[in-house]
């Protein structure tokens, strides 16, 4: 191990019964990666995988579409300010009709554009626009498919945004919608879409975080469309109600977070009518989704290589807030990466007690660390093959991490990178666990088997 330490290329798994401690993961190739597609009138769209992909290999990695909220502000108790900043900032993002940020917006996030009075994309403007392969403008490396095989069909978004607008309507969103009203809608647009882009170094070490994180409440194109799916074994979720309720501010929820998350993003469960809200008090939580239960609370992982999902992991979203109520920022939780991936490059530079010369924040990181800093290590179906059947097993397959750090050095400052944490079929959809065991919506993942298991479509 010791000599293909010392070489610097591309590590080649097979020849070596483990993966050197120093070695960094390669930036994802600049190839097809993914595309979206809607999963269910409920669930809205979903983000797939466009190949496949080995376990460990990056998936893509994608640059912010914005990123105005500052998380620790904004999970201040009681700060409406926060929400009305929020609002204004969506709006003016989406004030501009003519713009094509204007319209890729509304059509990424067709529920928040509704909820703020916006119209909402035809499928021949999506076709006019390029809009939908507009959802790939962001990456930084890895490729979206559109077109045959990867298109949105008309008759399911049709059926979609008239899901989605009715739904809005019925809870008192759209042009008739209040300005606290609107105020809140982009409160929790925050919470379910947004990461925090924390920058914590290995292990969550101060000394080692990243001094170009902002913290702040980040939202990404295609990031932001992934689902959750919960890690098989965790205990059951308890599923909040899915209907619908009048929009509202989140009712007194601050403060009782979930303890927890490993920053995956936290749903909250008012937009949804749910009342719960989770306000979370705890901020670093950068993305491990590793531990099922949600590590509460600062763990940050960033150090690990993993990717992490953050919080917010799509989300993690930033808590509501409403007049007058608290606004809860979430965490998304991050990923971990996984130590046995195939397809990374050796650094040479570095020692093999992990120490990194190059930038202070978060190194190299041996799979020993990697396990300590995401809690309890995740192993879903130890030994179960990763498809049977043409269907996927159980449990996330993705991870994420924002910043440089651990193996994943190339990762631009505040750019989100999604990692494969087992290995992935064309056709899969990419999921990762939210984190938290009370997601704000009815989960529909295929763990909880309370929907349709999607098959891998073969591309
Ligand atoms: C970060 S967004 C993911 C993209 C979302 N599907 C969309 O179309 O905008 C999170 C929201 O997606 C939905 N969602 C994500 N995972 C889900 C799951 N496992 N079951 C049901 N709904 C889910 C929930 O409405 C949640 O608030």
């Amino acid at each position: 191990m010791g000599s293909v330490a010392a070489k610097k290329g591309v590590f080649d798994a097979s020849k070596s019964a483990s993966v050197p401690k120093n070695a960094y993961y390669s930036p994802p190739k600049h190839e097809p990666a993914v595309y979206i597609d809607l999963v269910s009138p409920d669930v809205g769209y979903g983000v797939f995988a466009a190949r496949d992909f080995e376990q460990g290999e990056f998936i893509f990695h994608e640059a912010p579409l914005i990123e105005p909220a500052d998380f620790c502000e904004a999970r201040a108790v009681n700060d409406s300010s926060h929400a009305e900043r929020q609002f204004t900032g969506l709006s003016m993002k989406l004030g501009h009709t003519h713009s094509l940020e204007y319209m890729k917006m509304r059509f990424a996030f067709p529920r928040l554009a509704a909820q703020l009075g916006r119209t909402l994309p035809t499928y021949d403007e999506v076709l006019l626009y390029h809009l939908h392969a507009g959802l790939g403008t962001n990456l930084v490396h890895g490729k979206f498919r559109s077109g045959p095989g990867c298109m949105l069909l008309r008759e399911e978004y049709d059926k979609h945004i008239k899901h989605v607008q009715t739904e809005v309507v019925a809870r008192g969103g759209g042009p008739k919608a209040s300005i606290p009203d609107k105020t809140i809608a982009a409160a929790d647009f925050y919470r379910d879409y947004a990461f925090q882009d924390k920058g914590v170094g290995r292990l969550g070490d101060p000394a080692t975080a990243d001094p170009r994180a902002t913290r702040k409440a980040t939202i990404y194109l295609l990031a932001s469309l992934i689902n959750h799916c919960c890690k098989p074994g965790r205990k059951q979720q308890k599923r909040t109600g899915g209907v619908a309720g009048p929009l509202k501010a989140n009712d007194n929820n601050a403060g009782n977070d979930n303890g927890g998350d490993d920053g995956a993003q936290d749903h909250d469960a008012a937009k949804k009518g749910a009342g719960k809200n989770n306000a979370d008090k705890d901020d670093n939580n950068t993305g491990d989704s590793n531990d099922g239960n949600n590590n509460g609370g600062g763990n940050n992982d960033t150090g690990n290589a993993s990717a992490g999902s953050e919080e917010a992991g799509p989300g993690s979203q930033a808590g509501p807030s409403g007049v007058g109520s608290s606004s809860t920022l979430k965490a998304i939780a991050q990923p971990k990466v996984d130590v046995d991936a195939i397809t990374f490059v050796v650094d040479d530079n570095a020692t093999a007690q992990g120490k990194n010369s190059d930038d202070g924040a978060s190194s190299h990181v041996s799979s020993n660390e990697a396990v300590a800093s995401g809690g309890e290590e995740e192993e879903d179906v130890p030994g179960a093959p990763p498809h049977q059947n043409g269907r996927p097993r159980p449990g996330p397959n993705c991870e994420w991490r924002i910043g440089p750090g651990g193996l994943a050095k190339f990762v631009q400052p505040h750019h989100i990178a999604v990692q494969a944490k087992r290995p992935i079929r064309a056709g899969e959809e990419l999921t990762w666990d939210y984190g938290k065991e009370d997601q704000g919506f009815t989960c529909l993942c295929a763990t909880c088997n309370q929907g349709p298991q999607r098959p891998c479509v073969f591309l």
